[in-house]
């Protein structure tokens, strides 16, 4: 039997895409950031039979039984059991304060604080690029063609850039300036956006290209905005990557016209955050006062839930 340490804990936290989602699957950097104030744990206690159970607000029983659309953390436990032979019978118990499906990132978040629980558990020693290769084991089962964004977000707590297949980079952001993150309530999965991507760029190549690479030059100009505190220019550029995604296909109707009012009361800029068809979208605020009345109001139009970010609070 391992010395397993029973009680042990890991916790990730939501990402917000600002720049690149989409385009970073195919090659083009993103920009990401880690929103700590939105939680996800899992807690690991022994259990004194060989059985290994889990218990969420989605699901309840034993690992192997898992729900299809639980496979890439089933595929991830199953991975640590079966790489700690005789290992003794576990509960996981997993709370998460992210909504799924609305582009924070929830697997991603637990896949991380799944690893980082287990590993406390077995008392492994991991480095950051073992923590983020086995978070992708479940990344891969649930995206399938994951670009890695999400997971590295989900363990860093700097915001980053990301270039598929290179080492993320931490980013430093010098801008004074809000977020209003609001959860349009509507469920969008990431692996369905992914795959509408992906026939848009078998169906026109060329435009599809084009607009991967205009996105791809959105996150360097925002990079540089960020760093220089140009708060209209990366308003413009939230604008411009919204466009660009909306002609890739992974916006909808009813976010865009969210997006719209979002515009008429005060956003510098507005764009949805991670894969889109429904899900998340953020917006520019130049101050507090600004950041909270447009939460009001977006309140008002239906948003189901909405965060306020301060930008120079994430170094
Ligand atoms: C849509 C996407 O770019 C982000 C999803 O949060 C997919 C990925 O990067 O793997």
């Amino acid at each position: 039997m391992y010395p397993v340490i029973s009680g042990a804990r890991g916790t990730s936290h939501a990402k917000i895409i600002l720049m690149g989602e989409h385009a970073v699957v195919y090659g083009q950097p993103a920009i990401a950031l880690p929103l700590l104030t939105v939680q996800t744990q899992v807690t690991v206690t022994t259990l004194p039979c060989q059985q290994f159970l889990l218990e969420s607000d989605y699901y309840s029983g034993a690992v192997a039984d898992l729900p299809t659309q639980m496979q890439g953390f089933k595929d991830l436990i199953m991975h640590l059991i079966t790489t700690h032979p005789n290992s003794p019978g576990f509960k996981l118990t997993l709370t998460s304060q992210l909504p799924a499906e609305r582009g924070m990132g929830s697997s991603a978040a637990v896949a991380v604080a799944l690893v980082k629980a287990l590993t406390n558990f077995y008392q492994d020693q991991l480095s950051h690029d073992e923590l983020l290769d086995l978070a992708n084991i479940a990344e891969k089962a649930t995206h399938k063609n994951p670009s890695g964004l999400d997971a590295a977000t989900a363990a860093s707590n700097q915001p980053i850039w990301l270039i598929r297949g290179q080492k993320p980079r931490p980013i430093p952001i010098k801008m004074n300036a809000y977020l209003v993150i609001c959860d349009s309530g509507i469920k969008g999965q990431t692996s369905q956006a992914i795959q509408i991507v992906k026939k848009k760029l078998i169906e026109s190549p060329q435009a599809g290209q084009t607009t991967l690479t205009k996105l791809g030059q959105l996150a360097y100009k925002s990079r540089e905005f960020l760093a220089k505190n140009q708060i209209q220019a990366l308003g413009q550029a939230f604008d411009a990557a919204h466009h660009e995604l909306q002609k890739l296909g992974v916006s909808l109707p009813a976010l865009d016209n969210l997006i719209t009012i979002a515009r008429q009361n005060g956003s510098l800029g507005s764009k949805l955050t991670g894969g889109g068809r429904g899900g998340c979208f953020i917006n520019l605020l130049p101050d507090y006062a600004s950041a909270k009345n447009l939460a009001a109001q977006l309140k008002a139009a239906g948003a189901r839930q909405i965060w306020i970010q301060a930008l120079n609070q994430l170094n």
